[in-house]
Parts: structure tokens; sequence; C-alpha cells
């Protein structure tokens, strides 16, 4: 399986591609866009990380291309950026039968649905943290893009992502926090923390999941921090505006504080509530450079 590349644009010293490729793991035909930075374009770069943005309800892998900026700091520190759609789309692929966009299209939630009839497509999960890059690591091997350094989308690799996608990074990384590690670091703008107790995530969950406990709490980043061991120094970084309106609702980041109390990652969640902001990409663009920053030093940049 391969990717055609949609179009090539320059964005600040590197390139964002816009690519189509059809996955096993949805049977649908996604898109994704690799931002690849003036490192990549440069002789002898070596072996580029990769940072894997989540997107939240809503989006399109255009987003946060177009207004999170975080092509300037992955030129900065030399990372490529990995933006996955938010969903299997098509139309064969099934919505929430209301249209609201907090089910469905847009709305995969970064789980592999169980239940009729959104199991065909719905397997975010897999995708995100598999087959995708697996399938960036072997096009870009041969590409024949750049002057012949590789982007390492597979070992050298951290993730984040807003709101959804906040929740998405989160479950994904402590999942796959061992046996073998997946991700060097994660961070999380606006996330919902707690999606078994709040209505997008019940929504969500039980919509994909079906109603038994046990298949959300493998998801869930407030049961995952109880039952995943901190194995080391490793800190998770979020950023919450206290103006976002989905802040008190359906985000709650204290649930995560308090879930990590008395565990090995007491102390490790560095949870920042910052004044005035909402939920905005005005919001996440404003923090992207201290999480660009945690990033690179986790992947060894700086
Ligand atoms: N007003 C928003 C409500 C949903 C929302 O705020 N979505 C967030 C993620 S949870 C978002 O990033 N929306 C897209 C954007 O701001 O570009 C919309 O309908 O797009």
């Amino acid at each position: 399986m391969s990717f055609n590349i949609e179009s090539q644009i320059s964005s600040c010293g590197g390139k964002l591609l816009k690519l189509k490729h059809d996955s096993k793991s949805t049977k649908t035909s996604m898109d994704v866009n690799v931002y690849l930075p003036r490192q990549y374009f440069e002789e002898k770069a070596g072996k580029i990380p990769a940072v894997y943005y989540l997107s939240g309800l809503s989006c399109t892998p255009q987003n946060a291309s177009e207004k999170a900026f975080w092509q300037p700091q992955a030129d900065k520190y030399g990372f490529a950026m990995v933006f996955p759609d938010t969903s299997p789309r098509g139309e064969n692929v099934p919505d929430d039968p209301e249209e609201s966009w907090d089910f469905g299209l847009s709305a995969g939630f970064y789980v592999d649905a169980t239940q009729s009839p959104y199991h065909k497509n719905y397997k975010m999960y897999s995708y995100v943290h598999d087959e995708l890059p697996r399938e960036l690591y072997q096009f870009f091997q041969t590409s024949g893009l750049g002057a012949g350094s590789t982007v390492d989308f597979l070992d050298n690799v951290a993730i984040t992502g807003h709101s959804m996608g906040g929740f998405g990074a989160l479950s994904g990384y402590l999942q796959q926090y061992s046996s073998p590690r997946k991700y060097k670091s994660c961070s999380a703008f606006a996330a919902l923390v707690n999606p078994s107790q709040v209505q997008w995530g019940k929504k969500g969950f039980g919509g994909y999941l079906g109603s038994e406990v046990a298949q959300w709490e493998k998801y869930d980043p407030v049961n995952l921090v109880k039952v995943v061991s901190n194995n080391g120094n490793d800190t998770i970084l979020i950023h919450q505006g206290t103006s976002d309106p989905f802040y008190k609702d359906q985000l709650k980041p204290h649930l995560l504080i308090e879930a990590a109390k008395g565990t090995s990652w007491e102390g490790k969640i560095n949870l920042n509530l910052v004044d005035g902001f909402d939920h905005s990409y005005y919001f996440v663009s404003s923090f992207v450079p201290q999480h660009a920053e945690f990033h690179a030093k986790n992947l060894g940049l700086i």
C-alpha cells in the first residue's frame, strides 16, 4: 500500500505534504499531512524523529497544519510532524444517526470500534499507532524526496493532541508505554482525560465499544495511569485554558492529576492552567513552542 502525494506545499523552511492512501485498518482512503522540516532537505541530516499530532472533534488534517504553527518549531529542532485524520470517511462509512459533530465522521475517538455498524471502518487506534507509522516509514524509504535524510516514523517518535486528540495521545502513549515502548514522550492540549465519565466520551465509547466498562477502561487515561507503571522519570505535559467552554464539563484535567495520586505518575503530570485561553487554535498555537521544546528534549534533539 502506498501514498499519493496530493500536494507539496512550501511552508517555513520545509514542505507540507498532503498525502492520501488506502488503509487496511479502516478499509477507506485516508488523508494525512506530513511536514518535513528544513533539515530533511539538507544533506546528511541523518535520521529525523517524528511527532504525531492527533486533532480534535470536527477536524481534518488541515486544521492543525494551518493553525497550530508547528512548522517553525519542527524547523527549529529538526523533527517531522504527522497530522492524521480524525476518522474514516467516505460514502459507505456510517455517521452519527443524528449527524452531530461529536460522534461518527470527524469523531473516531482513536479507538478500535467493536460495535456494529462502526466496527468495519472505525479502527482508528490500529490505524494511528500501527498501520500509519509503518506505511509512512516504508513510503519514505523510497520516496526519492529530500537529500538523503530519513524520517524515523517508527522508533524515535512522540505524540501530542488536542481535545479528543489529547485523549487519543494520552491513551495511546500509556497503552504503548512498555513491551515494547512506542512513544518517547506525550503531551496534550485541552485533553479529554476521562472519557468514561463525560458526555462526549460516553457517547463515543458507548457507540464504538458498547456498554461493557472494561472495554472503556483499557482506553481511559484516568484508568491507565493507575495500571501502567512509570518506569523512569517520564513526565506528561498538559495545557488547559481556563476560558475553554469545555473545560469544566468535558475535559476535567484535574481528574487525571487526582487519579495519579499514590501511583508512579504522581507529580509527573505537569498540568498548566492558563488564564483567559479558550479551546481554539489561538490557544493551541500559543503553547506549541513549549510542547515542541518538551518533545525535542525527549527525542534527543536538545
Ligand atoms: N465550534 C467548533 C466546535 C468543536 C471544536 O471546538 N472543535 C475543536 C476540537 S475539539 C477544533 O479544533 N475545531 C476546529 C478548529 O478550531 O479549527 C466546531 O464546530 O468546529
